[in-house]
């Protein structure tokens, strides 16, 4: 199969992006982990397939891969690249799209300056719809992982987070924690691994060991779910400027069951064309 791609990131989270609106597409999980493979592929973070909504109140749907093929719910750069990804190929022409996800709607709102605004919708702390099995979820709470006991704040943005607070990112053991913390027995479907340094009430810095594609540049939900906890928490007053290795985001947060809104940048990079 020859198959038509548009690469981007956002904030260096990268993708490969999918029209599946003019052209038919399904692919296998091996042809998409062969996508996401940096050396036997073109390589990224996640693949975004982009196609007809099923929903009416929706312009589109949008799928989301991780590298490893695995489909999930929600993916916040990439709603960001998603909404310049359709005004790029004349797609739509609406500056405001409402794109229908595994996890509901969200909108993503393409900027006259080239930012992306997201409203993401509101967090979720309910266990069940996490999926979190180790009791209620609370502002923070123990996680056992290896040796150690880690305070940690439980949130879904669509998808499940797990954030602790740092002293500093940088030294951080995010390679050998983030796989630890995925993989924890509490969470039947895997979980992001936040790792936030509070810099003041309005900045953070964040590094993020995603689910099914290891530590990325930047993540958005993981951003989302970052501030959330750190307002949950009482340590951060919205907005709040996220520092990820890939670029910054801004996240606001109204509280409660306010939604999260996202603004980031989008960037397309190169077109292709893959024999799968
Ligand atoms: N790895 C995530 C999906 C991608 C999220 C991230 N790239 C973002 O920008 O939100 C998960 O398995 O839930």
């Amino acid at each position: 199969m020859r198959l038509k791609f548009t690469k981007m990131h956002g904030a260096g989270n990268d993708f490969v992006v999918l029209d599946g609106v003019r052209q038919q597409i399904s692919l296998t999980t091996e042809q998409l982990r062969l996508l996401a493979d940096r050396h036997f592929g073109v390589g990224c973070d996640q693949i975004l397939l982009v196609e007809k909504a099923h929903d009416a109140s929706a312009d589109f749907r949008y799928r989301i891969f991780n590298a490893d093929g695995g489909e999930v719910e929600q993916c916040g750069n990439g709603a960001r690249c998603f909404v310049r990804f359709v005004h790029d190929q004349k797609l739509t022409n609406k500056a405001e799209i409402v794109v229908e996800t595994h996890n509901g709607l969200i909108r993503p709102r393409l900027e006259a300056d080239g930012r992306v605004v997201v409203n993401m919708g509101a967090p979720v702390f309910d266990a069940a719809r996490i999926p979190f099995s180790g009791g209620t979820i609370e502002v923070m709470q123990p996680l056992v992982v290896a040796d150690q006991t880690l305070m940690v704040s439980i949130v879904s943005m669509g998808n499940p987070h797990a954030v602790q607070v740092v002293d500093d990112v940088e030294r951080a053991a995010v390679e050998v924690l983030g796989p630890l913390i995925e993989h924890h027995a509490s969470f039947p479907k895997r979980v992001n691994a936040g790792f936030m340094q509070i810099m003041d009430r309005q900045h953070i810095r964040l590094r993020v060991y995603e689910r099914g594609s290891g530590e990325t540049l930047s993540c958005g939900t993981g951003a989302c779910a970052a501030v959330v906890s750190g307002i949950r928490r009482g340590l951060l007053d919205s907005p709040v400027s996220v520092a990820t290795h890939g670029g910054n985001l801004s996240i606001a947060w109204g509280g409660e069951e306010t939604p999260v809104l996202m603004t980031g940048p989008a960037i397309s990079v190169f077109s292709g064309e893959i024999n799968l």
